[in-house]
């Protein structure tokens, strides 16, 4: 992250949620790294971190309706940090019924004085007190039903108009509305080291809620507490996963003592996944394109006393290039992607991403296949994954792969809980994020035929 983005604290939530959003939007830096890295590196405490995450978010997420509803209001242009203020201000005042609105107000009143001056603090407690009287306009006055959407959900219209073509109305809606849900925190158990009951208790020990998940048989719904800062998270017993990325692994299951291949490993989520599915017995060459990210994967594997697993830096495409070829029992694809199935976690997505990335992605994600067919054995399984909800990126390449390759064959997933097992149709699994309230995933299985076939 860039020096840029350091964010000062001095205890007031609402202008430190202001720095974050004026420094997601110049330097379009992750709001969820941002967000994270400002809570860590000033110790804020968990009433303030937990009111600072949901303006920073929330303002964030609704931020094409927020604009809507200001936009009477204004005269002429105000400054771009104004802008944010009123933003997050009309926040709290709509959407967070325990702030009282006057309250939001006076706050933002203090902080256009000490950032800009009396003539600005004025302006501004004009246009929320006004706000507060008149009430904001109602969508229902828009006539064309997917800008309405777009404002409503706060999306980009291109994206609703996508995801209309793709899913329909109906399903489109509830996924909009979703993405501005936030999510459920979610940990996997280290399975060769606790089971499931031990994790539970440990964590409970220091004073969080995990719940067994009724989905992935090794995922914990946890609550009260943040689990990367427990000794259970140190000592390895867990790791931080959304249930949705706990997927792509099951449905490879390599047996231990398998050589599988993880060819877009970093940060190792997947991979340290792949090992304990493994019993730590085989050997895993994990890889990726950029060598800063592979540390990632080492310092993951050292908490977890995972020790199959090897790095390299190496670009997928060319994997042929150094790897033996058809030479790997299993390989995992989780391959670059538009990440629309992530916008809970990281709603700036929704605002910088263009159509036309869609369609660079897909060519990665063939080269990428193509590749790893070429060292996957005669029999290997190949398993494909995407944190996307695109129908074109995901069954698209799935499609144009198959083609491509009639040595490769779609193959029903395997190791699924029923309710997974049953959404998934000619080899492939689309989950969306209103599905289970986990991100939005997509899995394709291959399986490379024999000589006879
Ligand atoms: C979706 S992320 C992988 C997440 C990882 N599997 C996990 O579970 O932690 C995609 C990864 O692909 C890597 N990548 C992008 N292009 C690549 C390429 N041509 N070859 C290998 N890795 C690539 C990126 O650096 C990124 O780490």
């Amino acid at each position: 992250m860039s020096k840029k983005s350091v964010v000062i604290w001095d205890g007031n939530v609402r202008d430190a949620a202001l720095s974050i959003l004026l420094a997601i939007d110049k330097n379009q830096a992750y709001s969820n790294l941002l967000l994270s890295e400002t809570i860590k590196r000033h110790k804020i405490e968990a009433k303030d971190r937990a009111l600072l995450t949901e303006i920073t978010y929330g303002t964030l997420q609704y931020k094409m309706t927020l604009d809507y509803y200001l936009e009477p209001f204004i005269r002429g242009s105000v400054d771009h940090w104004v802008r944010w203020l009123l933003r997050l201000s009309l926040y709290q005042i709509h959407y967070l019924t325990r702030i009282p609105p006057h309250a939001a107000v006076n706050e933002a009143v203090e902080i256009a004085k000490r950032r800009g001056h009396q003539g600005i603090a004025s302006m501004v407690n004009g246009i929320l007190r006004s706000i507060l009287r008149q009430g904001v306009a109602s969508t229902d006055e828009i006539e064309d039903p997917i800008e309405r959407l777009a404002i409503e959900t706060s999306h980009p219209e291109w994206l609703v108009q996508r995801f209309v073509d793709n899913y329909g109305m109906e399903v489109a809606t509830e996924m909009l509305q979703e993405n501005n849900v936030p999510p459920v925190q979610t940990v996997r158990v280290n399975t060769t080291k606790v089971n499931v009951e031990e994790a539970i208790a440990s964590l409970e020990a220091e004073g969080l809620t995990a719940k067994k998940s009724d989905m992935m048989p090794e995922c914990l719904h946890v609550t009260n507490g943040q689990p990367a800062r427990t000794k259970a998270f140190q000592e390895g017993l867990i790791t931080i996963q959304d249930e949705s990325s706990m997927i792509p692994a099951n449905v490879l299951h390599p047996n231990p003592g398998m050589r599988v291949l993880d060819m877009c490993a970093a940060p190792g989520g997947k991979t340290t996944h792949l090992a304990e599915i493994m019993n730590n017995e085989g050997s895993i060459l994990a890889t990726d394109l950029h060598p800063h990210k592979l540390d990632l994967i080492d310092h993951n594997t050292d908490r977890l006393g995972i020790n199959i697993v090897e790095t390299a830096p190496i670009d997928g495409r060319k994997a042929p290039d150094f790897l033996q070829p058809e030479s790997f029992d299993a390989i995992l694809v989780d391959a670059p992607c538009s990440g629309l199935g992530v916008m809970r976690r990281k709603p700036d997505i929704k605002y910088t991403k263009r159509e036309e990335d869609l369609e660079n992605l897909q060519k990665i994600q063939l080269a990428l296949l193509d590749a790893a067919t070429k060292v996957l054995k005669i029999e290997g399984k190949l398993v494909y994954s995407t944190c996307t909800v695109d129908k074109k990126e995901n069954e698209g390449t799935v499609n144009a792969f198959l083609t491509a390759h009639p040595e490769m064959e779609a193959i029903q997933l395997e190791s699924l809980p029923t309710k997974l097992a049953e959404k998934q149709a000619n080899g492939m699994l689309q989950v969306f994020p209103q599905d289970f309230g986990s991100d939005g995933f997509f899995v394709a299985a291959f399986r490379k035929k024999g000589g006879s076939n």
